[in-house]
């Protein structure tokens, strides 16, 4: 049987309160916390760093799945693993060295992923499979909350569950982006068991109603 996570983005918390937001979401039955960090360079947004992430660290006792949208990506692994982060993934385009970037972060004691744009080819991963213990593939462009799910992806979701299952390794395959209630089971039936959520979760007032629905949509898989 699949295990299930809910991920909220923290892109979409309330930034003034964001200990108590994480807090609240971990206690809604949020799975992981999705933390966000733009650079406006290689994304055209500008977020948070590892003394954000080192500041919700005490917060919460689930694991923190730091994405960064930044360029270059090396120098900044060593401070969010310091930060407290548990799972670092970058964009392969925006590393020189995808192979050394990913043994970094592995070498920093945290999970190491690739993230996938939608006009980026998964053939990143032929020769780096090994090395990879998430797979994030964006549904929507990479730099802001609240766009709409782009439907391709789903078809990318499955190809990259066959290299998944192949591999016969044991990778977490997550989807960011415009996942809502009612699009969240075309996912996981694509493949996906990892589902980050920012609007979706935040713009409600009731976390918990949320994520259960979310659930809910999952339950007969
Ligand atoms: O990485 C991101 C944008 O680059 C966000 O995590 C993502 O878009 C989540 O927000 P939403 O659920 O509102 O689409």
């Amino acid at each position: 049987m699949t295990t299930f996570r809910i991920a909220p983005s923290i892109l979409s918390a309330d930034f003034a309160r964001l200990g108590e937001e994480v807090r609240n979401v971990v206690a809604a039955g949020a799975d992981i916390i999705h933390f966000d960090v733009m650079d406006n360079h290689y994304v055209p947004n500008l977020t948070v760093g590892p003394l954000v992430c080192q500041a919700i660290r005490p917060h919460v006792q689930v694991p923190i799945d730091v994405h960064l949208m930044v360029k270059p990506v090396d120098r900044i692994i060593p401070d969010f693993a310091k930060a407290g982060a548990n799972i670092i993934t970058f964009h392969p385009e925006a590393s020189d060295h995808v192979d050394r970037s990913l043994q970094l972060i592995r070498d920093n004691g945290c999970k190491a992923g690739l993230v996938f744009n939608p006009a980026t080819p998964l053939s990143y991963l032929d020769h780096v499979m090994d090395k990879v213990d998430m797979i994030l593939i964006m549904s929507v462009n990479p730099g802001f909350g609240g766009q709409s799910f782009i439907p391709q992806a789903l078809k990318k979701i499955a190809e990259a569950r066959r290299r998944i299952d192949e591999s016969g390794r044991d990778i977490m395959l997550e989807v960011d982006g415009g996942i809502k209630i009612d699009n969240i089971k075309a996912a996981a039936e694509a493949g996906a068991d990892t589902f980050v959520a920012g609007s979706a979760i935040f713009g409600q007032p009731d976390y918990k109603a949320v994520i259960d629905a979310m659930r809910g949509q999952l339950a007969s898989l």
